[in-house]
């Protein structure tokens, strides 16, 4: 932490005349490059169940509220609250007060200008809200341009903020290796805002900081001057930009196809003659109340259409053993049509759901020991095949009505994924972060019919060919697969 000695407060925040400032434009709100600013949809307003206590008003929606559980704020107009609601602070603006400080070596900075108190939301980081394509065309121009500071941070897992030609004071707010402050994410009005919260109580006079390594798109490496004894050496830390993983909790573990693999890089300096290193840089953000840390921001690869949308990269292998597992027709047809991983961040819980027809998570055992992807092609066993072996008519029958039922939920999950389509599209396209939860529901529903069935099959299959006397290969070849009525009983 840095001592009240080192900081120089010129003057309050407001008054920015000055020769050395830095030019910026001040803004209150992130503007939005790419895209519109999100409208709620009444039916993903999150309503808490709250009731203002009269003799305790500013009780009202505190930390037992299911919003603020859930990082996200109340709506005006629907919070049982009303107008006693504390949990509208990025809307209210209701920031700690906060002062600009001329550090030494390390620029401007902001100061505590009150006593602030553990988990307070001190000042929301706002700025220019854009792609991570545009956030790296950027952040190479910067570099280019020879500038020094670097004020680009992750969102979401598609767009970044950059806060160096339009932002909020919480630009000025320095790394530290041990810091006083972190960021965290908050779904207001169905969009995703960065807040600087306190970690601790923070004297009035302290400079304010927060680690970089979970957030920052930095360019250029910097000597960290942060001074804490367990600094890490450089900002811009633990991973390189261009190696982030795309984690995915839901799958727990990096996936292979969809994105860069990981790699934590060590690149080596000398510095006053002693090597010293920097390692690359994480950018997840906690959510309040650290429930779980979901939040997926890092780089997608560039053959990546849209967030969560990508080609299934599925090679299928030609043997014979695809005679016996040959590819459901559907399922191809979802795959070669960019099969839809969508990551649907709940209103509530930043919880992801994957929505799409490919959308079981990939398991561990795709990968085989040196690390490659064994062939992803869902193996789905012919019935019909299957039946050829079985010399009863009975576990014929249920298998085929096992398998028809398969069928038929498939069809239904993907005349369902041609209706919702139209609406996880747009959400693609305008947030990336919410889907209508009736939407998600629904597809989650069908999804669920489909894995039942599939299982049935496949128990039945199982159970029937353990069970059931089987046929000769050379006698099951002679029958005609396609009418169970017509395979002869050979009964062994
Ligand atoms: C978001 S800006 C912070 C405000 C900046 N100091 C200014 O004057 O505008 C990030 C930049 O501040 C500088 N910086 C922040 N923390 C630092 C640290 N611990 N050591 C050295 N430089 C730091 C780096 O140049 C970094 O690119």
């Amino acid at each position: 932490m840095y001592s009240n000695q080192e900081l120089m407060p010129l003057f309050p925040s407001e008054n920015l005349q000055c020769e050395e400032f830095p030019s910026y434009q001040h803004i209150y709100q992130n503007e939005f490059l790419s895209r519109k600013h999100k409208k709620q949809k009444e039916e993903d307003i999150a309503i808490c169940v709250c009731r203002v206590d009269p003799n305790n008003l500013e009780s009202s929606c505190g930390e037992r509220c299911l919003n603020v559980l859930t990082s996200t704020e109340c709506t005006p107009g629907y919070c049982p609250c009303g107008v006693f609601c504390k949990n509208q602070r990025f809307q209210k603006c209701q920031f700690a007060k906060t002062k600009l400080v001329k550090t030494e070596g390390r620029g401007w900075g902001l100061l505590a200008d009150e006593n602030i108190k553990a988990g307070q939301f001190i000042i929301e980081y706002c700025g220019e809200v854009i792609s991570w394509k545009e956030a790296r065309r950027r952040s190479q121009a910067y570099e280019t341009q020879g500038l020094k500071d670097a004020y680009i941070i992750c969102l979401n897992a598609l767009e970044s903020i950059d806060a160096t030609v339009k932002g909020s004071h919480a630009r000025f707010i320095n790394h530290s290796c041990q810091p006083n402050c972190e960021t965290r994410k908050w779904n207001v009005l169905g969009e995703i805002r960065v807040g600087i919260f306190a970690k601790q109580d923070i004297p009035v006079g302290t400079e304010l900081a927060y680690d970089y390594n979970f957030e920052w798109y930095g360019g250029t490496k910097v000597r960290c001057l942060c001074g804490a004894a367990t600094c890490s050496g450089f900002l811009g830390a633990k991973y390189s930009v261009e190696k982030i993983p795309l984690y995915d909790s839901a799958e727990d573990e990096p996936s292979l196809n969809l994105f860069k693999t990981v790699e934590a890089t060590k690149t080596e300096y000398v510095v006053d003659g002693k090597e010293e290193y920097s390692m690359g840089m994480n950018v997840s953000v906690k959510p309040e109340n650290h429930l779980d840390s979901t939040s997926l921001v890092v780089q997608p690869l560039e053959s990546v259409p849209m967030e969560g949308v990508v080609v299934n990269a599925i090679k299928i292998e030609e043997s014979e053993e695809t005679k016996l597992y040959p590819q459901d027709t559907q399922q191809q047809v979802f795959s070669q049509n960019n099969a839809m991983i969508s990551r649907i961040r709940s209103n509530s819980a930043c919880r992801n759901y994957h929505i799409g027809p490919e959308s079981m998570p990939k398991k561990r055992s795709q990968l085989k020991s040196n690390g490659k992807l064994k062939h992803l092609a869902q193996k789905h066993v012919d019935a019909k095949h299957v039946c050829q072996l079985l010399a009863f008519k009975e576990a014929q029958e249920e298998v085929l009505r096992n398998e028809e039922m398969k069928n038929e939920a498939s069809t239904q999950l993907a005349s369902l994924y041609n209706d919702i389509r139209p609406a996880i599209e747009e959400h693609e396209r305008d947030s990336q972060d919410s889907v209508a939860t009736s939407v998600a529901e629904k597809w989650i529903e069908a999804c669920c019919t489909k894995l039942k069935t599939e299982f049935d099959l496949y128990s039945s299959i199982i159970k029937n060919v353990a069970c059931t006397p089987t046929r000769k290969p050379d006698q099951a070849k002679a029958c005609d697969v396609n009418s169970v009525t017509e395979v002869k009983y050979l009964g062994f």
